[in-house]
C-alpha cells in the first residue's frame, strides 16, 4: 500500500507550493484538486452554461481527465471564483471525489491537495497536514503572483475574494474546508516556502517511520 499525504487550506495558503515540492522531494505522485473544479468551471463557461445548474455541471464533472489538467490555463483568478461556486454541488464533488481516490492509490505515494482531503477524499491518510495564513498574507502573496502574470486587480479587490471565498469554501454544507481532527496545523503567515517545507518534511519523516515494517 502506498503513503498518503492530504494537504487542505485556504486559498492561497501555500499548500499548492508545498505539495509540489513534497511531491518533488518523496518522488510521489501530485494532484492539485482544485483544477478539477476549475476545469469543471472553465468547460461551463466556454460553453455558455450557467454556473448554478448542478445536472450540467456533474455532466461536466464527469469529463474532467485529470491527465489534462493545464495548471497554466485554469490558474486563472476568475476561473476559481467559479470553480468555488460550481464546488458547492454535491453531484460535482461526487463525480470529482470518485476520480481523485482513483487517483490516490498511485504507488509509491501520493500527494493530494484542496479543501476536503483529509476529510472526505483521504481519510486514512498517513498524514494530514493543514497549511493557512491570515487573509491579509494570503491577500499579498496572490496579489503579487497576479501582478508578475500581468493581472491589475488592486490588493483591496483580491482581499475581498480571498475573504469571499474562505465564507463559501467553509460555509458549504456538503464537505466544508475545515481541518481534519488529526490534521497538523501549518499557519505559514510568518514562514517562507523553505521554512515551510521544512516544518512539512519532520512530519513526513516521522510519518514514513511509523509506517515502515519493523
Ligand atoms: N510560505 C510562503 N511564503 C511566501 N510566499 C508563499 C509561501 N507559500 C506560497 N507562497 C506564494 O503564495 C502564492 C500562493 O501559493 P499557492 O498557489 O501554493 O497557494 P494555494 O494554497 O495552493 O492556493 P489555491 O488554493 O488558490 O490554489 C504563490 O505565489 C506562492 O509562490
Ligand atoms: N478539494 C477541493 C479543492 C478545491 N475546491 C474548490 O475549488 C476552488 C478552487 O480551488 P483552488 O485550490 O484551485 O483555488 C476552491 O475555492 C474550492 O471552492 C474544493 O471545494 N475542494
Amino acid at each position: 500500500m502506498g503513503f498518503t499525504i492530504a494537504i487542505d487550506g485556504p486559498a492561497a495558503s501555500g499548500k499548492g507550493t508545498l505539495a509540489r515540492k513534497i511531491a518533488e522531494r518523496y518522488g510521489f505522485h501530485h494532484l492539485d484538486t482544485g483544477l478539477t473544479y476549475r476545469a469543471t468551471a472553465k468547460a461551463l463557461l466556454d460553453a455558455g452554461l450557467p454556473l448554478d445548474d448542478e445536472t450540467l455541471a456533474a455532466e461536466q464533472a464527469d469529463k474532467v481527465d485529470l491527465g489534462a489538467l493545464d495548471r497554466s490555463v485554469l490558474a486563472a483568478h476568475e476561473i476559481g471564483e467559479a470553480a468555488s461556486k460550481v464546488a458547492v454541488m454535491p453531484a460535482v464533488r461526487r463525480a470529482l471525489v470518485e476520480a481523485q481516490r482513483r487517483f490516490a492509490i498511485r504507488e509509491p505515494g501520493v500527494v493530494l491537495d484542496g479543501r476536503d482531503i483529509g476529510t472526505v477524499v483521504c481519510p486514512g491518510a498517513e498524514l494530514k497536514l493543514y497549511v493557512t495564513a491570515s487573509p491579509g498574507v494570503r491577500a499579498g502573496r496572490r496579489f503579487e503572483e497576479i501582478g508578475k502574470s500581468g493581472g491589475n486587480l488592486s490588493y483591496d479587490d483580491v482581499l475581498d475574494d480571498i475573504r469571499r471565498r474562505d465564507a463559501r469554501d467553509m460555509g458549504r454544507v456538503d464537505s466544508p474546508l475545515r481541518p481534519a481532527d488529526d490534521a497538523h496545523l501549518l499557519d505559514t503567515s510568518e514562514m517562507s516556502i523553505e521554512a515551510a517545507f521544512r516544518a512539512a518534511q519532520i512530519l513526513i519523516d516521522e510519518a514514513l517511520a511509523r509506517k515502515k515494517p519493523s
